[in-house]
């Protein structure tokens, strides 16, 4: 298989266990949902997995990674320069917050062409046209223009847009974001959504994605994961876990979720 497999993923901290054995499967070319209560530990679930996990957390279980041409047995046994080196170009991560991914002080050319130079060497004007390239497979209008401009200059859903293009730059094989919608109006939202579910099309990505909004979840998800306590409850195809979910637990959570589909994605894919 293809992708990512989170076994028995353990997260102590101070003495908590945050996570308690998570076990998921993220195939290649597949989008996985992560549901689940706040507090249950979606969030910690995508950081641990980039080694991205508070300090002074101990971590263990393994997340095997491959994409067909590289095969790591575990991730979180790699040293830190080569686990830095899978997050730049194998696996990126997309954030509630764009302005996470963006620097308010540079232009997004500046920063989208530092980005490709340093991770891809590319010359400064092969990176000019690649960045371009990404702003336009993003649906960035005018993105000649668009590179000029600075973040603040930019609406909610075109930066969450362009921190998806620096995510993809190095074309990872994996992607992992958390609520990339959720600070959104439920109509950028739905251009969003159909554009990572593009993407995962398109690039064979394998897309986990953190979500407490059922609407969410039901738009692009193909399979759904509910997390309680810790640990996933529930795995199964989106339709099932949404419909007849097996758990109690799932199905109470089903009922108290939001759900407010954006108009354009969704209930009609399945
Ligand atoms: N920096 C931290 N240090 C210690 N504990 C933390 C830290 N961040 C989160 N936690 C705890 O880890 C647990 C899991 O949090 P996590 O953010 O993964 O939940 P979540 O399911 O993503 O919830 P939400 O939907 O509210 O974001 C929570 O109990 C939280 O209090």
């Amino acid at each position: 298989m293809t992708g990512l497999e989170i076994r028995g993923l353990v997260l102590e901290l101070g003495g908590r266990r945050i996570l308690d054995g998570v076990d998921v499967t993220v195939p290649a070319g597949q989008v996985t949902g992560l549901a689940g209560e706040s507090g249950s530990g979606k969030t910690m679930t995508g950081l641990t997995v980039m080694g991205l996990q508070p300090a002074g957390g101990r971590v263990t279980g393994t997340v095997a990674y491959d994409d067909g041409e590289v095969q790591v047995p575990d991730l979180l046994a790699l040293r830190p320069g080569a686990l830095n080196r899978m997050r730049g170009r194998r696996i990126a991560m997309v954030f509630q917050d764009p302005t996470a991914s963006l620097q308010p002080m540079l232009s997004i050319g500046t920063q989208l062409t530092d980005h490709l130079r340093h991770h891809l060497g590319l010359s400064r004007g092969a990176a000019r046209t690649r960045a371009a390239e990404l702003l336009e497979r993003v649906r960035v209008p005018d993105p000649e223009a668009a590179l000029r401009r600075y973040p603040h200059q930019f609406s909610g859903g075109q930066l969450q847009r362009i921190a998806i293009a620096v995510a993809i730059a190095c074309e990872p094989k994996v992607l992992i974001a958390d609520e990339p919608t959720t600070a959104l109006d439920v109509t950028v939202q739905a251009g969003v959504l159909r554009l990572l579910r593009e993407l995962t099309d398109d690039l064979g990505l394998a897309v986990l994605l953190v979500t407490h909004d059922l609407g969410v979840m039901s738009a692009v998800a193909d399979t759904v994961a509910v997390m309680r306590h810790g640990a996933v409850v529930e795995h199964g195809p989106r339709y099932q876990v949404i419909r007849e979910p097996r758990t109690d637990y799932a199905k109470e959570l089903v009922e108290s979720l939001p759900h407010t589909p954006p108009p354009g994605v969704g209930e009609d894919r399945s």
